[in-house]
């Protein structure tokens, strides 16, 4: 069975367990330097005014720890977190119901906030300039509107795609915080980190074989150490040794730079069927069955960061790194 390594939304149903995997301060989340040193200042500096913290974008590839951020910062705040998903609020009426229920300074968490409907972002702007409500009541001639206050909150955004967030969605927020691709170090330690909450052993270099092959993603990381930890489990002693490590990873068909079937099947078909492009996003979708959107949120950032891909007007290229990494020659 062909397992997905990476996937757009998170794994509910590890979802306790990614519970217990995530930091709660920020002293604790690991990398992301820039963006801890900032968050670090402006809760401090709300803190002592008293104030809520001002509204924060987190934007970056999925997997890379916005959910966790989002969590921390109310944590570090001191107040509760709310959670949902811009798909998830269908009608102005819906934002409403969440927005009225806030307690003053919690941090309400939208995921994919990119993907709330036109008409429910205009209740938000109201909300997140003057913490209030502009409701119509009625229908017609008898039509009125009321204005409702809301308790002050800090709405945290998170988005894989910061181009597609509307221009005034995007200037309400005060601290916009790009999140980047992890080093092979930070994941290596994410990994031991892991490995010591599920108390297993493991080689200081097994824990660097997984983090170089976790595409930059820390929930990438997390999901082949408990996959591992299986073979280890059965085939071994329990001790993720490097050659355990190894052998697993192998099995699950991760190749040295984190690839997996799927990036393969995209590169191969790209190179095969195409002569390595340029090949639009849409017929590159249809060749191998997947959603644009997947192989544009999910897929390609990490191709292009390795430089395995490269966009242009006329559509996706194949570099000759990439044909260098499956031991082809560069078509002239
Ligand atoms: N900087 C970090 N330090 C330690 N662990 C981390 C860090 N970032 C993420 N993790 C761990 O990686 C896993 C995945 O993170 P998480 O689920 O928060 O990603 P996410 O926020 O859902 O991704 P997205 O960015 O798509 O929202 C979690 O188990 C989390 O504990």
């Amino acid at each position: 069975m062909e397992e997905r390594l990476i996937s757009s939304a998170a794994d509910y149903d590890d979802a306790s367990l990614e519970y217990s995997l995530r930091p709660k301060q920020l002293r604790e989340y690991i990398g992301q330097q820039k963006v801890k040193e900032n968050l670090t200042v402006f809760i401090e500096a709300a803190k002592m005014r008293g104030e809520t913290l001002d509204h924060v974008l987190l934007y970056g590839p999925p997997g890379l720890g916005k959910t966790t951020l989002a969590a921390i910062i109310a944590n570090e705040m001191g107040v509760q977190l709310r959670t949902t998903a811009g798909p998830a609020i269908e009608r102005p009426g819906d934002l409403a119901a969440i927005l009225t229920t806030l307690e003053p300074g919690d941090v309400l968490f939208i995921d994919e906030i990119h993907r709330l409907p036109r008409a429910v972002e205009e209740v938000l702007y109201p909300a997140m300039e003057d913490f209030c409500l502009d409701i119509v009541i009625g229908k017609g001639p008898a039509a009125r509107s009321v204005r409702l206050d809301l308790p002050p909150f800090t709405l945290v955004g998170a988005t894989t795609r910061s181009g597609a967030l509307s221009a005034p969605l995007r200037d309400r927020f005060g601290v916009l915080s790009r999140l980047e691709y992890y080093t092979p170090e930070e994941l290596a330690h994410i990994v031991k980190r892991t490995a010591h909450i599920f108390a297993v052993e493991i080689e200081e270099e097994a824990a660097f074989e997984i983090a170089r092959r976790s595409r930059g993603t820390p929930r990438i990381a997390n999901r082949l150490l408990r996959r591992v930890r299986d073979f280890a489990q059965v085939r071994g002693n329990g001790t993720i040794t490097f050659i355990l490590a190894n052998e697993a990873l192998e099995q699950l068909q991760v190749d040295r730079l984190g690839l997996d079937h799927l990036d393969h099947k995209l590169l191969k078909s790209m190179m095969e069927k195409f002569r390595g492009g340029p090949v639009g996003l849409e017929t590159i979708a249809a060749t191998i069955g997947e959603e644009a959107q997947t192989i544009e949120d999910v897929y390609e950032p990490y191709l292009l960061q390795i430089g395995f891909l490269q966009r242009t007007p006329r559509g996706r290229i194949v570099t000759p790194l990439a044909y260098n990494h499956f031991g082809l020659e560069v078509p002239r």
